[in-house]
């Protein structure tokens, strides 16, 4: 895959064949045309999220312009990573979350024949149901005292609860395990506990900026303006590697409850078993064009390729340091009932905070989620930085 002499495009999913030239995939980045200026709005931090105190979901899916106002919001999801409707959106029903799902991704170039993602274990007689006590296959639900009760009666707790938690095993992208994974991903939450439930999201964008170069004359450890993050070297190997995302677990749950696994899943290419993909460690945005920090760490990455063991657990280790020592490119959010969050999976990672069991009350809430394209690295594309002429330091 190399380009004339350009360097090769990192974007491949050899284990199952499906090989991404990304100057095919290449294209501009789109540019938001204004149409939901008008919404109330504050970013959370200068590097991520955006947070509308007072705007409606269901105003911008019944604009006359909606197709146009989606669009606006979609191309601000990712350039800012994941926002927040803090007010309550109960007037949105889960068809019309779907909806706006779908068409986020439909609006920004997703492959045509992609949609809505179905979870593989949708088939699952154990499946937690929504408030109404329907299941849908689009729609994942989360219910912190259903998981709590069938967490119990799982075999192998007894052996992970001796082990301390590491919340690092919280941050991911979704459905990182698919050729083709989550674009975007929207969650509302329907009831929230008293406290604590927050969800965190990290801006891949910023994990790999290039904040220095360590070729000036000025030593890197009295370089006080710098951040803890990649040096150009650093990144330039980073570019080169991708990570096996592999989950077994799907497979061994679906022979041991006798059931079928969901095939497609919201794209031809996520068929049967193939839960192996090969994803770049670097992968560029398709909507904004910009270099992010895709497959370096978390739940679904099992294992950086064609390095060996020590390395590969030394990068991960690298990549969830990133994560935890650079909190300024974190937006959290704290949950109220009905208050909703979609973010771009192509540019974030998110975690979510398991301390619910420390307080009484349920938390529940119900995610759609887009399916993508096959990810790759356009060498060509930049930094978020670089491409909003922001300052390095
Ligand atoms: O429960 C949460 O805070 C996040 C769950 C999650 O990872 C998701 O909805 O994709
Ligand atoms: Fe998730």
């Amino acid at each position: 895959m190399v380009q004339g002499s350009e360097q090769p495009m990192n974007g491949t999913n050899g284990a199952n064949g499906h090989t991404t030239d990304a100057s095919k995939l290449r294209r501009e980045p789109l540019k938001n045309s204004g149409s939901i200026d008008h919404l109330e709005y504050v970013d959370c931090t200068p590097i991520i999220g955006r947070e509308y105190p007072t705007a409606k979901i269901k105003d911008i899916l019944t604009a006359s312009n909606s197709e146009q106002q989606l669009r606006d919001l979609a191309i601000t999801i990712c350039e800012r990573g994941v926002v927040f409707f803090k007010a309550r959106q109960d007037d949105l029903t889960v068809d019309e979350q779907k909806q706006v799902t779908e068409l986020l991704g439909k609006l920004t170039g997703r492959p045509k024949e992609n949609g809505l993602h179905v979870h593989p274990l949708y088939n699952d007689p154990n499946n937690i149901p929504m408030a109404d006590g329907t299941t849908d296959r689009h729609i994942y639900v989360i219910n912190s005292e259903a998981a709590k009760k069938l967490y119990k009666t799982m075999k192998d707790r007894p052996a992970e609860a001796a082990e301390p938690r590491d919340l690092g095993r919280e941050w991911h992208s979704d459905s990182t395990f698919e050729n083709c994974p989550s674009d975007f991903s929207f969650l509302r939450m329907q009831d929230t506990p008293p406290s604590g439930g927050d969800t965190l999201w990290v801006s891949g964008y910023e994990l790999c900026v290039l904040t220095f170069s360590p070729f000036r004359s000025q030593s890197i450890s009295t370089n006080a303006s710098s951040y803890d993050r990649m040096s150009p070297s650093w990144r330039s190997y980073m570019e080169t590697l991708t990570a096996t995302c592999a989950q077994p677990v799907f497979k061994s749950a679906c022979e041991a409850g006798g059931y079928e696994v969901m095939s497609p899943r919201g794209s031809p290419l996520n068929k049967d078993y193939e839960f192996a993909p090969h994803h770049p460690v670097v992968r560029t945005h398709p909507v904004t064009g910009w270099k992010s920090i895709y497959a370096g760490a978390g739940l679904h990455v099992s294992r950086i390729d064609n390095v060996y063991s020590y390395e590969d657990q030394m990068i991960r280790d690298y990549v969830m340091r990133l994560i935890t020592r650079n909190h300024d490119g974190i937006a959290r959010m704290h949950w109220k009932n009905q208050a909703c969050a979609i973010w771009s999976n192509e540019c974030t990672l998110h975690a979510a905070t398991p301390d619910t069991h420390l307080v009484s009350g349920n938390r529940t809430g119900v995610r759609a989620s887009g399916t993508g394209g096959v990810p790759y690295l356009d060498p060509a594309s930049t930094g978020r930085r670089e491409a909003l002429k922001l300052p390095l330091t």
